[in-house]
């Protein structure tokens, strides 16, 4: 959920349902934004995320030392690692939240996201999930993508604007992905944590991203929740790109093409989870914990 959006939301719950108490579910607010243009991203080259030996200190301390990467268009690249790898300072650097000391980040094969600020970055078709959950309970989940949809219109807009057809045959679109079409009329505070997690990454597809960052998607989910978002992944994947971050290796086995295993800073290994589970070093630094 991005600043703006919270704020929009808000508002437009003091305006319907004032003096009803403020919620959200999160308490973490997310870097991206609202979709407002796809901009001229250039994947002709194969490539969609790029960086090169980035290095990011904090107080002296090396967390991201050299890291290099390269995510395909389309892909769903599974990046795992143990605590404190360097994970999400990697997506804090992706989408502007953390200048790093040098190295290079494209966006495609020309935009040097280095450039550009967090808005900016999410504008141009960049969207992050964050851990937990951050929809606003007292509104259904239709209005939740409603509110999403509404884009740079605002408060007032989403008020009052009448969605077109083609608007309603995107929400019913992701009603559909997300398995939320029977939820539509609740209330997003009723939904169970899976349900508001798909919610969230309902109200990002609904902006049609380019590449998303999903930071532990499954935590918390049940068995048969994981397994839904599982499938959701699969579908998303070629349509959109996907960067997922988790420690859930049922999870891992179940969507990875690509592996990517992260250790103090920097790629430590790079394949299938099979071959990266088989890497000796991958072993003693994380797997074999
Ligand atoms: N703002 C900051 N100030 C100081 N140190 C930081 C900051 N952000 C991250 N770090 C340190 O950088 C290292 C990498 O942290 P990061 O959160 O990126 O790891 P991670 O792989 O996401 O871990 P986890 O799996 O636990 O979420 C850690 O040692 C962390 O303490």
């Amino acid at each position: 959920m991005t600043p703006e959006l919270m704020e929009q939301g808000h508002e437009r719950l003091e305006k319907t349902r004032a003096p009803a108490p403020q919620q959200e579910s999160g308490d973490r607010r997310a870097g991206y934004a609202r979709v407002h243009e796809p901009g001229t991203l250039d994947v002709t080259h194969g490539r969609i995320l790029y960086l090169e030996d980035v290095c990011v200190s904090f107080d002296g301390f090396r967390a991201i030392n050299k890291l290099s990467l390269d995510i395909a268009p389309g892909e769903l690249r599974c990046i795992i690692g143990p605590n404190g790898a360097g994970k999400t300072t990697m997506m804090d650097i992706v989408t502007g939240k953390t200048r790093p000391d040098s190295g290079q980040v494209f966006f495609g094969s020309t935009i040097d996201l280095l450039r550009h600020n967090e808005a900016e970055i999410a504008a141009m078709g960049l969207g992050r999930k964050f851990q937990k959950p951050t929809v606003f309970e007292p509104l259904t989940v239709f209005e939740n993508l409603e509110l999403a949809l509404s884009g740079p219109r605002g408060v007032a807009a989403a008020l009052w604007h009448r969605l077109s057809g083609e608007q309603h045959d995107r929400l019913a679109e992701v009603l559909t992905l997300i398995q939320l079409s029977e939820e539509r009329q609740r209330p997003a505070g009723l939904l169970s944590h899976g349900q508001k997690q798909w919610l969230e990454i309902g109200m990002l597809l609904i902006q049609d991203p380019k590449l998303l960052l999903l930071d532990e998607p499954v935590a918390g989910m049940t068995d048969q929740e994981t397994e839904r978002t599982a499938e959701l992944f699969l579908t998303l994947k070629g349509k959109h790109t996907l960067i997922v971050v988790e420690h859930d290796m049922g999870f891992v086995g179940r969507i990875a093409e690509k592996v990517t295993v992260l250790c103090e800073g920097s790629v430590l290994a790079e394949g299938s989870l099979a071959q990266v589970q088989a890497d000796e070093r991958v072993i003693e630094v994380y797997l074999g914990r």
